[in-house]
């Protein structure tokens, strides 16, 4: 069986007692794109600076592709496309001076993809570092990770400083390359994104992993919501009795509910009570990370009803 291209195991890295991580354990399969949220200081870039080599963790074990995190051969170099959630470009090298470094150490000739990415992001390449904006510097950093067509890609926090235009583009280069079959670590605040592209998502509280499940199980657990107009007093408490619902507001004339799961149940009872409108909108699933980031356990979070997922 071959390696998959992320394995951490029991890993724990800690600055300070409870600061950093403790435990993580998560594995991407080849092909996946997996969503790494949580809130700021949840220990992201600490397990991926693991990961990469960067830092040395106090327990547990790292690999990519089988490889331990400290080791630096060609093939990881060429293997693996790292984004790191702060860029630290020599100040005074240009744009392509630092392309050119990057693509030395992977032994990179063909510069199709290089060219094509520049083009697509618009990146400054005669100016020096010092003279780029944040976002310009950013899109500097997504073209070093990219441009060799890596197997794997580690992307902490890609979009930081992007425009929405470029946040556009980005998505779009991320699909290109699932589609191509590469793999992604993602870590990102933007939660809509992750939705969009992530195929499992982990998430991480305090250092750590509270949520590792795949979007398919996790939408199942997302609350949808529907509103009900009534023309006459109602009585709401048969909703209230149906498995996967929840009421949130009512009023004789007026019922904000939740639910999970199957909407057929709840239907039923509604039409027993004859509302003059009803207004449902589907599960969103960055509402549903919003809620996990902030706290609220998986089975909580979609109600009474729904898959437990593998909320730890
Ligand atoms: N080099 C360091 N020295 C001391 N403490 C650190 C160091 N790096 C990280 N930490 C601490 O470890 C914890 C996790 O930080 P980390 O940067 O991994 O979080 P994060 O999830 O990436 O956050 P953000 O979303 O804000 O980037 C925080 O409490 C942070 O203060």
């Amino acid at each position: 069986m071959t390696a998959p291209p992320i394995l951490i195991e029991n890993l724990t890295k800690t600055f300070a007692p409870e600061r950093g991580v403790m435990d993580v354990s998560m594995t991407v399969d080849e092909g996946e794109v997996c969503g790494f949220l949580g809130p700021n200081g949840a220990g992201k870039s600490t397990t991926i600076r693991c990961l990469m080599g960067l830092y040395r963790p106090n327990k547990g074990r790292a690999h990519m592709f089988g490889l331990d995190a400290s080791s630096r051969n060609a093939e990881r170099l060429r293997d693996v496309g790292y984004l790191p959630g702060e860029l630290h470009f020599p100040e005074m090298l240009t744009g392509a001076d630092i392309l050119a470094r990057f693509a030395h150490m992977r032994g990179l000739r063909d510069m199709t993809q290089r060219d094509e990415l520049v083009d697509r992001l618009g990146v400054e390449l005669d100016a020096p570092i010092h003279t780029l904006s944040k976002g310009n510097k950013q899109k500097l950093g997504i073209v070093s990770a990219l441009m060799h067509k890596p197997r794997l890609l580690v992307l902490d926090e890609p979009t930081s400083g992007l425009d929405p235009l470029l946040q556009d583009t980005f998505a779009t280069m991320m699909h290109e390359a699932v589609g191509e079959g590469r793999t992604v670590l993602l870590s990102s605040h933007d939660l809509a994104e992750v939705a969009r592209l992530a195929h499992r998502v982990v998430i991480i509280r305090t250092g750590r992993i509270v949520v590792d499940d795949t979007i398919d199980a996790l939408r199942a657990t997302a609350p949808g919501s529907i509103e009900l107009d009534f023309d006459h007093d109602v009585d709401v408490s048969a909703l209230s009795q149906i498995p996967g619902v929840t009421i949130r507001t009512s009023t004789p004339r007026h019922v904000s509910l939740i639910h999970t799961g199957s909407v057929a149940p709840a239907l039923t009872a509604i039409a027993a009570l004859e509302p003059v409108s009803i207004t449902a909108r589907p599960a969103e699933l960055d509402e549903l990370f919003l809620r996990l980031y902030e706290g609220e356990d998986l089975q909580r979070a979609g109600t009474d009803g729904g898959s437990e997922g593998t909320a730890r």
